[in-house]
């Protein structure tokens, strides 16, 4: 799903008001309605009352909107023209007619004066500021913010949690908290960077029509990743299919004390469906490998603790390297060697791989190109250097992805790919997964896949979706706390046939 700039948004509305010969007003009443079922359908009439807060924009507007639906199906509503500032959008004044024409005058919410009650029993709609913010809210309505904020209230917020710009970053408690944002047509930018997408607990797309030709030709630079749209990269197994097609991963790292980072990320390997997997470890890895992954081949190096040569005695078609490596300084040299001489298949790099890359950036020019980086946001920042906010760390991340040409998959909630010019943000996943041995496990996901012929970016993406999928399985029956990265390849095939099943019926609904 494309997530729009500001800019797009306002002109897919635009076009779609010329192309479907809409009249003004009727695309606020589309998202008004769209909000209204969404809230009808769960309230079912119950008799809880609802604040609606609405600022002097289009957003505004959508408020009045909702609040003459919700009037009219039987609910109690409270309305307050919040007084952002003095100018009125006329659509917004067309909703205020409305609502006059049926006897409700909403109060003016002003910088002197009461503030509404919200207590527990209240539904607080947040129409206050839409995507036009464009600058930092008057001292007093960040207050109001704060106000709401406090309140035991439920917060609905539409199409963006008020005080949280589209495009920049914004201030901790410099906007209204969501318990869900209904979003129209598009989910938003900052829903999905931790900063600003902690003020978004839930977030719902709400379709309001925009004409489908034109979101499909409106190329986005960024997009929100679910099972569906990956199926297409799906490669599927030939029913002939012998273990030599099915590719062949290396897994290139460990040392004394980290050699179940190797383990896991081999059995990943396999898991993920990859014909056969060679290990090299230094020498301590020789036992606990052959032991615990029978299915694996072993190589060991010379070195007894660390790895001292990357030279591996047969041909895989894609080499994952770094887990649980160490930064050894016969280590370095033998991955300088390694890239010095070219490796003639893709690259996955994690953990004292990209620690190694880090430091030593002239290897970062000898990168075959589409190699996949998977930082965790302390590798990242070894990488790309510090940066102020997320949208500075997304500028920084674009620029290295441009300048290396590489795959670079950012690990968190959401986690993120970015290639070329697009970013991927990731569906699947929970906090269950912050536990050792995650990263290693995608990496084995991504290498595996690679393996089988999945082009790099593909790789990533599916692998990342499955790692996540895989994981929301395995809390069901773990819970959080009890979550372990070896679950997560446990999980990983009732993972695939989750995502191959048959679409379910269309739903946006998604926890932020
Ligand atoms: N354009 C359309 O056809 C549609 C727009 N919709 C709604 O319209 C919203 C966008 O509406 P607007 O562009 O009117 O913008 P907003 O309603 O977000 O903001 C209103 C105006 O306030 C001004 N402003 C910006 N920052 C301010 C600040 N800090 N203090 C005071 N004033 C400030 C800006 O001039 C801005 O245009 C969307 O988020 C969505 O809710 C929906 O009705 C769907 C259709
Ligand atoms: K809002």
């Amino acid at each position: 799903m494309k997530i729009f700039s500001r800019d797009q948004i306002y002109n897919a509305d635009r076009l779609t008001i010329e192309r479907q010969g809409l009249a003004a007003g009727e695309l606020m009443e589309r998202a008004a309605e769209a909000s209204f079922n969404y809230i009808h359908s769960r309230l079912q009439g119950s008799p809880t009352p609802i604040v609606v807060l609405a600022g002097t924009g289009n957003n505004g507007g959508d408020g009045l909107a909702l609040a003459r639906h919700l009037m009219e199906h039987g609910y109690h509503v409270e309305v307050y023209m919040v007084q952002v500032r003095k100018e009125r959008s006329p659509e917004f004044l067309q909703n205020l007619e409305r609502l006059r024409e049926r006897k409700c005058w909403p109060e003016l919410l002003e910088e002197k004066g009461p503030r509404p009650e919200l207590g527990q029993q209240h539904i607080v709609v947040d129409a206050i500021f839409g995507i036009g913010l464009n600058r930092v809210p008057d001292p007093w309505i960040l207050e109001l913010f704060q106000y709401i904020n406090a309140a035991p209230s439920f917060v609905v917020s539409l199409d963006i949690a008020s005080g949280l710009f589209l495009d920049r970053h914004t201030e901790p408690g410099q906007s209204v908290e969501a318990e869900v944002v209904l979003s129209f047509q598009f989910p938003k930018l900052p829903f999905f960077l931790p900063e600003t997408g902690s003020s978004v607990h839930g977030w719902e797309v709400l379709d309001i029509g925009l004409d489908p030709a034109v979101l499909a030709e409106t190329p986005a630079e960024f997009h929100w990743i679910y099972g569906d749209l990956l199926k297409p990269a799906y490669r599927g197994r030939g029913r002939f299919a012998h273990k030599g097609q099915m590719g062949h991963a290396a897994v290139l790292g460990g040392s004394t004390g980290k050699i179940g980072a190797v383990r896991l990320a081999a059995e990943a390997v396999l898991t993920a469906g990859a014909g056969k997997v060679t290990a090299r470890t230094p020498r301590s890895g020789l036992v606990p490998l052959q032991v615990g992954l029978p299915e694996a081949m072993v190589e060991v190096d010379k070195g007894k603790d660390a790895l001292e040569s990357f030279a591996l005695s047969v041909k895989p078609q894609v080499v994952a390297l770094g887990m649980g490596m160490g930064t050894a300084a016969a280590t370095v040299q033998a991955f300088t060697t390694f890239l010095e001489e070219k490796p003639q298949m893709p690259l996955v790099i994690d953990a004292d791989g990209l620690n190694i890359l880090g430091q030593n950036r002239e290897l970062l020019d000898l990168l075959p190109p589409s190699t996949v980086l998977l930082p965790h946001p302390g590798e990242l920042k070894i990488l790309i250097g510090e940066w102020t906010d997320d949208f500075d760390k997304l500028e920084k991340a674009r620029a290295f992805v441009k300048q290396y040409d590489c795959v670079l998959v950012i690990k968190g909630a959401h986690t993120l790919t970015l290639y070329r010019e697009l970013g991927y943000f990731n569906s699947s996943g929970n906090p269950g997964m912050a536990t050792a041995g995650s990263g290693d496990v995608l990496a084995g996901i991504v290498a595996g896949l690679i393996a089988q012929g999945y082009s790099p970016l593909d790789a990533a993406l599916v692998g990342v979706f499955l790692h996540g999928l895989s994981g929301d399985l395995a809390v069901r029956d773990m819970g959080y706390e009890a979550l372990r990265a070896s679950h997560l390849i446990q999980y990983l095939g009732v993972a695939f046939r989750q995502w191959l099943q048959p679409p379910a019926p269309a739903e946006g609904q998604q926890e932020g």
